[in-house]
């Protein structure tokens, strides 16, 4: 402390108090003031010379400062009612040596009315903040980001840049992974809305009960605020609206009526709000057999469907599959900080004859996973997860004695380890042979 007094001048200590906190008082340990600053004087229509010396109680009406010397417990943001108004007030025992020799109070709030509006600014900042934290949580992608030079691919990036910079809504069809995301982004970057939001709200992922509240806000009583949602933070820019075929029949009409009246109410409002929002939807199912299980309202689907963008599965436009494997092991070679890997011949031909349910996503995860375990310069079969390698068990005759069964089953499983591992030594240890044992089957086999 002593070291810091000798850096800190009672000139620059005194600006301090003076400036720190709006209003500002000490007193000693019998609540007599010490010191009191100019701005709360002039409030207190005091001069500083009257005030100092004086009990704090006959200055400040209702002061409390007195219970906490006594207590020696802080008071904080509590209510303070001077002078015909609610302030926020805290006061907190000063303590030397262990014992209470007075106590300081700051006014933090000059009214109630000031609080309510930090409140709401801070509650709007954290919102934005929080948008943006997820807005970062994924890259932004653009239309060049998108690899691949499948006829349907190439199809797909020209509509999407005839169409992107229109105002008309896009719905996104294709299975999980197949790069819808990537797409309603691109749309958003050649838009003239570029520089507005582009915020996204996945409805398979926010509870039902929830879902009304984070897409279109909801009215608190108690602050008579209403926190904003999806709906209403993509005003001027996008609102993605990822697997839309989970909204439920009621939120779908206002988010018609957001479209067309360009007007939404939040929950437990009856004041509308205008929106000016650009709609891109994307759904993994397909919303026309949706309409016939009367689960997705018509008149929307027909609203959205004007520009539909079908995204085939990666097993359809395996003419991609070179493309973005080659763009997927640059990517993460350079990520490892490996300079050189390939991948065996094998490697290669179960990847392409694996049918990727789980589509690019599932390639990219794949090749990250195996660029990264590679302990050498090529990537083996056996960097693989299994069900790449089961999807490629070999297939034997059934047909036959048991000896012709089984000597067909033992070529084909030599066949498959050969291809995989050059290592004899490795193989014969893996099928618990010795080497020699390995050999004669090797000969007898023709391998
Ligand atoms: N053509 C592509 N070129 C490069 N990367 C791609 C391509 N398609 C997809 N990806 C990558 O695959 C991952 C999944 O893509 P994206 O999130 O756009 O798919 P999605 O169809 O929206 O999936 P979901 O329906 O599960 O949300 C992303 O990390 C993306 O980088």
């Amino acid at each position: 402390m002593d070291n810091f007094q000798q850096h800190l001048p009672t000139s620059v200590l005194a600006e301090i108090l003076e400036n720190a906190f709006q209003w500002f008082v000490v007193v000693d340990a019998d609540s007599k003031i010490l010191y009191i600053n100019e701005d709360y004087c002039r409030f207190l229509e005091v001069t500083r010379e009257e005030a100092i010396g004086k009990p704090v109680a006959d200055i400040i009406e209702n002061t409390k400062m007195h219970e906490v010397i006594k207590s020696g417990v802080p008071d904080n943001a509590s209510p303070h009612y001077i002078k015909g108004t609610y302030m926020l007030a805290n006061r907190v025992p000063l303590f030397v040596d262990g014992k209470i020799v007075g106590a300081f109070g700051s006014v933090i709030f000059r009214d109630m009315s000031d609080w309510k509006r930090l409140s709401s600014h801070v509650r709007t900042t954290m919102e934005r903040m929080q948008l943006n934290i997820e807005d970062n949580s994924y890259t932004e992608y653009r239309l060049e980001d998108i690899k691949g030079s499948s006829p349907a691919i190439r199809k797909i990036k020209e509509t999407t840049g005839i169409i992107a910079p229109s105002d008309l809504p896009v719905l996104i069809e294709g299975e999980s992974g197949t790069g819808k995301d990537m797409f309603a982004h691109s749309i958003h970057q050649l838009s003239e809305r570029s520089d507005f939001p582009f915020v996204k709200v996945n409805c398979a992922e926010v509870p039902v009960e929830l879902l009304e509240r984070e897409l279109f806000g909801v009215y608190n009583p108690l602050t008579e605020t209403v926190q904003n949602g999806r709906v209403k933070q993509a005003d001027k820019g996008t609102l993605y609206i990822d697997e839309i075929s989970a909204l439920p029949l009621t939120l779908q009409a206002k988010l018609l009526r957001a479209m067309q009246e360009e007007e939404i109410t939040p929950l437990n409002s009856e004041q509308s709000e205008k929106v000016n929002i650009r709609i891109v939807a994307s759904s993994n199912i397909s919303l026309s057999q949706l309409i016939e299980e009367k689960k997705f309202r018509e008149d929307l689907y027909y609203r959205l469907q004007a520009i539909t963008l079908k995204i085939p599965p990666l097993r359809e436009r395996m003419e991609d599959f070179v493309d973005l494997l080659n763009f997927f092991l640059q990517k993460f070679m350079l990520h490892a900080g490996r300079r050189h890997i390939t991948l065996a011949t094998k490697t290669r031909e179960l990847l392409q004859s694996y049918h990727w349910p789980g589509n690019v996503r599932e390639l990219q995860n794949i090749l990250q996973a195996a660029v990264y375990l590679a302990e050498k310069d090529t990537i083996m079969p056996s960097a693989l997860p299994s069900q790449i390698k089961l999807s490629n068990v070999p297939s034997f005759q059934t047909t036959g004695t048991l000896e012709d069964i089984l000597a067909e089953v033992e070529k084909k499983v030599l066949q498959s380890y050969l291809e995989e591992e050059s290592d004899k030594r490795q193989i014969a240890k893996q099928l618990g042979l010795s080497r020699s044992t390995l050999y004669e089957k090797i000969k007898k086999h023709n391998l």
